[in-house]
């Protein structure tokens, strides 16, 4: 039996909605094998951040050389990475192991208004993680943050795709969970030539921690498992709706999502 490998390097959140808690159950539970590299400790819970610790770096070197000594990744995706630092280590690793299928998730801020991205990381981010990546996956405060074009528009996010593209990556998705359309949120992804729309209806409810993180990491599962890259935005676009139609109602702020209902949806189905 072959089994796709997924990586993620991110943050842990200990409240287990976000960062690697939220990469790996989403990688469970579309069946690839999950793998972490730890880049900061963060105690958060539903309520908020209270503290974020970063990795010595020596830390993150070696959990990455750990993984690449003997397991090889089919994918990989970057989640927090918290400073320029760890940004350059990531970026000289994967170019030193040959790892291709690069999903950049460019977290910034937390839902409550944490940053998770120190502000002089973002030029970093621009030069030595974009260029390498398959696709990058900002939400809009994220994309305007990394273009500097303000996203009012569908014509603005459009433009905004554009520079990221040239920027080096190969497509990008910005995701429409900020500026609902209607009574939808369109995710849109531009590959350098055509720009394709991922539309799914706008769930009410204040439990959304954690969907960037989980929408990015059913992305990379489905990458890992050698899907093109239309058929993993519309598998982790449904990924993320059925998770946040059904939010768990855990915590007294923004809740989790439900990482099984995909998998439960789809059992269900047959
Ligand atoms: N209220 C919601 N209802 C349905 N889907 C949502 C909702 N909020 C976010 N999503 C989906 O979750 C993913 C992450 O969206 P977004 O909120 O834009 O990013 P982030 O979580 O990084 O801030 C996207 O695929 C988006 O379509
Ligand atoms: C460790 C960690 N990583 C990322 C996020 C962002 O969460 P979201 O996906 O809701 O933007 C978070 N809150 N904590």
């Amino acid at each position: 039996m072959t089994i796709g490998k997924a990586l993620t390097i991110a943050g842990s959140d200990s409240g287990g909605g976000a960062g690697i808690q939220a990469d790996l159950k989403t990688f469970q539970e579309l069946d690839v094998y999950g793998m972490s590299v730890i880049t900061a400790v963060t105690s958060q819970n539903t309520l908020g951040v209270h503290g974020v610790y970063p990795v010595p770096i020596e830390g993150v070197i070696s959990q990455l050389d750990a993984i690449a000594e003997d397991l090889s990744p089919d994918a990989v995706k970057t989640g927090m990475l918290f400073n320029q630092e760890i940004i350059q280590i990531v970026s000289n690793k994967v170019q030193k192991h040959g790892w291709e299928k690069i999903v950049v998730d460019p977290v910034m801020i937390a839902k409550g208004g944490h940053p998770l991205l120190e502000e002089s990381a973002i030029n970093a981010l621009i030069n030595d993680l974009i260029p390498l990546s398959f696709i990058v996956t900002p939400n809009i405060p994220e994309a305007e943050a990394i273009t500097g074009i303000e996203i009012k528009s569908f014509d603005d996010r459009k433009e905004a795709a554009k520079k990221i593209c040239q920027m080096g990556a190969k497509h990008v998705i910005i995701k429409g969970g900020h500026q609902p359309s209607g009574s939808e949120i369109i995710d849109l992804l531009f590959d350098g030539h055509d720009f394709y729309e991922f539309k799914g209806n706008y769930v009410n409810t204040k439990h959304t921690h954690g969907t960037g993180c989980t929408f990015s990491a059913a992305l990379t599962a489905e990458l890992a498992k050698g899907k093109d890259v239309i058929e993993a935005v519309k598998t982790a676009k449904e990924f993320i709706h059925l998770a946040v139609e059904n939010a768990l109602g855990i915590g007294g702020g923004h809740g989790p999502t439900n990482h099984w209902a995909y998998k439960r949806n789809l059992a269900a189905s047959k």
